[in-house]
C-alpha cells in the first residue's frame, strides 16, 4: 500500500523545507507545497523539493475567472505536479476549465470548506446550513464538473466518499491524539481519516514542529 501521508511543508526558510523534508522522507508518501512556500520560492523551490522524489501536490487554491484559472494551471505544467487545488466555489464553469487545463496525469481537487471552520463561521459567511451540507453541495457540484477529487475534513470524509465512490479525497485537519488542534477547527485523528476513506493525509505541524520531526513522522505512519 502507498503511504498516505503528505507532509506540508509551510516554512519561511527553502534550506528548512528541505532539511524537513529529508527527515521525513522515509515515512511520508508525498509533500504539499501552500501558499507560503510557492509565495516565497516559486517555482524554483518546487524544482528543489521535487528533487527528492517524492509526488508534489501543489496546494495554490486558485480562485479567479475561468480563463484566469485555466491559463494558471497550464503556467504549472512545467512543475509537473500530481495534485492541484482549486476552490470549489469558483463555479462549474471555472472547475471545468480547471481540469480541462490540468497536465493528463495531475489530479485536480475541489477545495470545499476550510478545516480551520466551523458551523458558525460558516454562517458568518451568509452561507445556510451545517458545514457537512455545504461540503456534500461542492462535493456534487466539483464531481458534475469532472474534477478528480475534493477537500474535505475528516467529519465529512466517510459521506462524501459514500456518494462518490472512485473520488480522491484529501483530507488535512489531521491531529493524532492529544496534540493541539491550533487553528483547526474539523479535526480527527490520521487514522480516523483513513478508515473513512481519505486518499491522502495531509500533516504539517504535527510534524514539522516536533522535536523530531522524523520520530513523528514515524509514529503516525505505525498508526495507520
Ligand atoms: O481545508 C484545508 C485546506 C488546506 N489546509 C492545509 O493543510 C495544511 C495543514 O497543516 P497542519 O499544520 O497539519 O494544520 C496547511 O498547509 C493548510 O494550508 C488545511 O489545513 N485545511
Amino acid at each position: 500500500m502507498t503511504n498516505p501521508i503528505y507532509l506540508a511543508i509551510d516554512v519561511p526558510h527553502l534550506r528548512d523545507g528541505l532539511a524537513l523534508a529529508e527527515k521525513a522522507r522515509a515515512h511520508i508518501g508525498g509533500i504539499k507545497l501552500g501558499l507560503e512556500f510557492f509565495c516565497a520560492h516559486g517555482a524554483h523551490g518546487v524544482h528543489m523539493i521535487g528533487q527528492l522524489g517524492l509526488p508534489i501536490f501543489l496546494d495554490l487554491k486558485l480562485y479567479d475567472i475561468p480563463n484566469t484559472v485555466a491559463a494558471a494551471m497550464q503556467a504549472i505544467h512545467v512543475l509537473e505536479p500530481a495534485i492541484v487545488t482549486v476552490h470549489a466555489s469558483g463555479g462549474r464553469a471555472m472547475l471545468e476549465d480547471a481540469k480541462a487545463a490540468a497536465a493528463e496525469h495531475t489530479k485536480v481537487v475541489g477545495v470545499t470548506m476550510l478545516t480551520s471552520m466551523d458551523d458558525r463561521d460558516l454562517e458568518r459567511t451568509g452561507i445556510k446550513g451545517t458545514a457537512h451540507d455545504h461540503v456534500m453541495r461542492l462535493a456534487e457540484l466539483s464531481k458534475d464538473a469532472g474534477l478528480d477529487g475534493i477537500v474535505c475534513s475528516g467529519h465529512e470524509v466517510k459521506a462524501v466518499h459514500k456518494q462518490w465512490r472512485d473520488g480522491f479525497f484529501v483530507v488535512p485537519g489531521l491531529r493524532p491524539a492529544g496534540s493541539a488542534a491550533g487553528d483547526q477547527k474539523r479535526v480527527v485523528t490520521p487514522r480516523q481519516a483513513r478508515d473513512d476513506g481519505a486518499s491522502v493525509l495531509v500533516i504539517g505541524r504535527p510534524i514539522s514542529r516536533a522535536e523530531d520531526p522524523a520520530a513523528a513522522a514515524r509514529a503516525i505512519e505505525g498508526t495507520l
